[in-house]
């Protein structure tokens, strides 16, 4: 099977520093991928890796089979839109799609103006003259036109009104329902966004991976667990404890477990997806990992 994106003990130092380390992760083609963590955790970094922007100081990254940016080929296979979305500010919207019909072999062109009155955007304007969130479509509108198998896009929303921001999301879906072998991978902070369109989740906090998966797997593999207070290792074995708080009377944990959780002394529910990053993301202090419990089932 060809690897949308695969990585093996993948790291990249800027300046003697870890921005990403050991990172080892395999994303399958078709999906939408949300990646997520905290500011400075090392989202941007990887999605440069994956572009052929950076290259890695350890370990090796392969995009849908081949080396990152190595040729006008892979080049073709990749649309990336960074952080900063950068445009020529000289240059009008129509140049602009001038430019990404003459550098792209499968530029969709009607697809370009589509998006480009969509958007309410004037061909003549010079992008200089646009707002954050106007250069931002004229960005995500070039990418996608471009076609790409592989579409990164760095925190594409950030800039985007609630409306934008909402039609931009349901675009996004589409690009794979037009085409199944398509892969989007898509970072935010704003998970309630990502929960409305992604089927993966790649968790990264501190330069490391600290989840990945089908979304509907690793809600599955979850649980909140309530009850009167306790220890974790009072709580059936084999379960990882991602996040656990105790008021005086009240123990709460979120678990990972492999198979349905034995009825107990407790109230066992569902996670969503922020709760699930959440937990995750409150185990980042150096020495606090998951663990898992020794008890009795
Ligand atoms: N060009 C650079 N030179 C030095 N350090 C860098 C550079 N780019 C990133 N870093 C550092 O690498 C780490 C990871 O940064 P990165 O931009 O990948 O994080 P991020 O998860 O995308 O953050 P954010 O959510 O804030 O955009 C940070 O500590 C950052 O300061």
């Amino acid at each position: 099977m060809t690897l949308a994106i695969e990585a093996r003990g993948l790291g990249r130092q800027y300046r003697g520093r870890w921005a990403l380390a050991d990172c080892t992760l395999s994303i399958p083609v078709g999906r939408i991928v949300g990646l997520v963590g905290p500011n400075g955790a090392g989202k941007s970094t990887l999605l440069n890796l994956a572009c052929g922007r950076l290259r890695p100081t350890t370990g090796s990254i392969r995009v849908l089979g081949g080396h990152p940016g190595a040729g006008r080929g892979q080049l073709a296979r990749v649309g990336f839109v960074p952080q900063d979305t950068p445009t020529y500010a000289r240059l009008s919207v129509a140049d602009h799609l001038r430019l990404g019909a003459a550098m792209n072999p499968a530029w969709d062109r009607e697809e370009a103006h589509r998006r480009v009155e969509q958007i309410g955007l004037d061909p003549r304007q010079r992008a200089g003259s646009l707002s954050g969130g106007q250069c931002a479509q004229l960005a995500l509108a070039l990418a996608a036109a471009k076609r790409p198998e592989l579409l990164l896009l760095d925190e594409p929303v950030a800039a985007l009104d609630p409306v934008a921001r909402r039609a931009f999301l349901d675009e996004v879906a589409q690009l794979t329902k037009q085409r199944e072998d398509r892969t989007v991978v898509l970072s935010s902070h704003v998970i309630t966004d990502l929960e409305r369109i992604c089927d993966h989740l790649l968790l990264i906090a501190a330069g490391r991976v600290r989840l990945a998966g089908p979304t509907r797997d690793l809600l599955g593999d979850h649980h909140r667990i309530t009850g009167a207070r306790r220890t974790a290792d009072s709580l059936p074995s084999g379960l990882t404890v991602v996040q656990e708080s105790h008021t005086a009377r009240i123990s709460t944990f979120v678990v990972r477990a492999g198979e349905p959780l034995p009825p107990g002394d407790w109230h066992t529910e569902p996670v969503d997806l922020e709760d699930l990053v959440l937990a995750y993301l409150s185990t980042d202090e150096p020495g606090i990992a998951p663990r898992t419990t020794g008890g009795v089932r």
